[in-house]
């Protein structure tokens, strides 16, 4: 999974990114959504002034990050749909360390950046009623947002895309970004870790068939996520099981998911076995999801048809 905030300074291009990604059906989150909200639970008039009071008084008592903490679990909602979420509306380090601090590496902080210069003529041709008027004007609002701690935000971005070309050339970028981020295969692995158990081992298991894969294990249940398919399939060369799995796998799909049973025992030492729901030691429940890809080319990429054994076709890439 992934989430990808932009950042940068008012009018870089933030919002026009954020656009590019739902054109590309990318579910994005609006964190100024959240503040809208609580100003009509509050029963008040949904104005500008009302919105910003709220999101001052929502910092006061609850934190810096008091909004982007409330967008985590309409982060993880939406991340049930393709894996990966754009956030709109980052403003500091608070909010990029709440969504680090949840989403680890998975979170992706994007820097866009324009001269004051440009993004001014940006403003004189938006002319939306509050954008500013001269550049001094701007020069004072990069000042203000760059004193409510966005400058550390943006020194700790992990990409920074330069806006100062056409709008079609920031696009191509931003798609680009979008495409390489975009899952097209998510792995999800869940088991139980019994007290008689040893969790060093049973991750290991898991990480001998996913290496990539991150863990977590909590009240005796391990979860594991990743989209790097590379060792299982290996693995499945290696075994000369393209057959079963490929059976099994047919079997395992419902929609775009596609759920597999292993024997934890033979994963401790790299070997894939399929296993039923009521082996001695409860199996690793792995789902595929599937997002941009067919089911049959996921098939014939993980477990291609054979002839004497050996595959028929291999499909280089999903
Ligand atoms: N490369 C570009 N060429 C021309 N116009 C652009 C380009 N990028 C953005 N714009 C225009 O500049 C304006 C500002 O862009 P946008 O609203 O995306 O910025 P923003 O960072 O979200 O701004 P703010 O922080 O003030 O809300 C918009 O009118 C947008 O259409």
């Amino acid at each position: 999974m992934k989430i990808i905030a932009f950042v940068g300074l008012p009018l870089s291009g933030k919002t026009t990114a954020s656009r590019i990604a739902e054109e590309m059906g990318i579910p994005v989150v609006v964190m100024g959504d959240v503040v809208r909200e609580e100003v009509l639970r509050r029963g008040l008039e949904l104005t500008d002034e009302n919105a910003g009071r709220v999101a001052t008084e929502l910092r006061e008592k609850e934190g810096m990050d008091a909004i982007a903490k409330r967008c985590i679990p309409r982060i993880r909602e939406k991340l049930e749909e393709r894996g990966i979420v754009v956030v709109d509306g980052i403003r500091g380090i608070a909010e990029v360390e709440t969504f680090r601090k949840e989403f680890g590496d998975d979170f992706i902080l994007i820097n866009v950046e324009a001269p004051l210069e440009v993004r001014f003529e940006r403003a004189l041709k938006r002319k939306r009623e509050d954008d500013v008027k001269t550049p001094e004007e701007l020069k004072r609002r990069d000042e203000r947002e760059l004193s409510w701690s966005m400058r550390e935000a943006i020194k700790i971005a992990d990409i920074t895309v330069e806006n100062t070309g056409t709008i079609d050339e920031f696009e191509d970028k931003i798609r680009a970004i979008l495409t390489h981020f975009l899952p097209r295969v998510e792995v999800e692995i869940e088991t139980d870790v019994f007290p008689t158990e040893d969790e060093e081992k049973v991750k290991k298991a898991v990480k001998n068939l996913f290496p990539d894969a991150t863990i977590e294990i909590e009240d005796g249940k391990l979860y594991a996520r990743t989209s790097s398919l590379s060792r299982f399939r290996e693995l499945l060369r290696m075994q000369r099981i393209l057959d079963t799995a490929r059976s099994e796998l047919i079997r395992g799909r419902s929609g775009n998911r596609v759920k597999v049973l292993l024997n934890k025992q033979t994963a401790f030492v790299s070997r894939i076995n399929f296993a039923e729901e009521d082996a001695i030691l409860s199996p690793l429940r792995v789902t595929f999801r599937l997002y941009d890809i067919d089911f049959e080319r996921f098939l014939d990429y993980m477990a291609p048809e054979t002839r004497d054994g050996r595959p028929i076709r291999e499909l280089e890439r999903l």
